[in-house]
């Protein structure tokens, strides 16, 4: 799996007139990475997901999975939203199979796949649960099941914690991370939470606002595997006072333009 977005601008028409919302981002993705663009709100991180997810389409510039170019959705990838978007009225199981049953893939195959993704997140008990007798925390796990059952190149995860309180938010990047290390998925998730960022990539791509733009790309090495207590360690406090800076510069820069303030990060 290579992702490749080359030139990408991005301008929507509005009653107030045009908004360049992106402006010649390029980055790639290569296999089994986890990469994550942050940026202040605004910055446009929505939009690029949304055009990499083929649910919008780019004013110039292209995305290109495995060199051939994203022309609408695909199953190619999987997306997970910060709302939650489980269908009401189907059980956790049917939620899951939904996009395979889409894909006219068998029904005893479909069935094995649900069951193999729900114990992966740890939901096998809740198979026959309606959405609504799970806590956010588990909804968003029934999502990043349903988005890996149709065995994706690539999950694309638009802030999928960002509606959690703290606590359970942790849980939920530490839980992320093991089923990326066990799964070998590819994975590229936008946040405005630079800890998220550093705690979850390998790499960052840093969006200046308004209009966004990659302001840096940061490889990340922390000194040990992830888990919550290494957001402590000096190494990490590093990183994250760069990113800061990077994303501060641009906020004085955006609020002298009377725009949004960088308090949202
Ligand atoms: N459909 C649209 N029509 C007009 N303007 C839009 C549309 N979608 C986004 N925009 C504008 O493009 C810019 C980038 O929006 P986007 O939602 O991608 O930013 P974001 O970084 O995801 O913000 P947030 O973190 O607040 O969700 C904003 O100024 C927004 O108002």
């Amino acid at each position: 799996m290579h992702l490749e977005v080359n030139q990408l601008h991005k301008q929507f028409n509005t009653r107030r007139g045009s908004l360049t919302a992106l402006k010649n981002i390029n980055l790639h993705i290569e296999e089994g990475e986890f990469v994550c663009a942050v940026g202040a709100s605004g910055s446009g991180k929505s939009t690029l997901l949304r055009l990499i997810a083929g649910l919008d389409t780019p004013t110039a510039g292209e995305i290109l999975v495995d060199g051939m170019q994203v022309t609408g959705p695909g199953p190619d990838r999987g997306m997970v939203f910060q709302s939650y978007t489980l269908y009401p009225w189907m059980s956790v199981a049917e939620n899951v199979e939904f996009g395979l049953k889409l894909q006219g893939v068998p029904k005893q195959r479909r069935r094995q796949q649900t069951a193999y993704y729900l114990e992966v997140v740890g939901l096998s008990g809740f198979a026959k649960a309606l959405p609504k007798e799970l806590s956010g925390g588990m909804k968003q796990r029934v999502a990043i099941a349903r988005a890996l059952a149709s065995q994706p190149k690539i999950l694309l995860m638009d802030e999928p914690f960002g509606a959690l309180d703290v606590q359970t938010k942790e849980a939920m990047q530490q839980f992320l991370l093991e089923i990326w290390r066990s799964t070998n998925t590819t994975v590229f998730m936008i946040t405005h939470d630079v800890e998220e960022a550093i705690f979850l990539s390998q790499r960052i791509y840093v969006l200046s606002s308004r209009p966004g733009t990659v302001k840096q790309e940061l490889q990340i090495q922390l000194p040990s595997e992830s888990h919550p207590q290494i957001k402590r360690h000096p190494v990490f406090q590093q990183y994250k006072d760069k990113v800061m800076r990077l994303l501060c510069e641009d906020g004085h820069k955006v609020s002298s333009s009377l725009e949004d303030l960088p308090l949202a990060i």
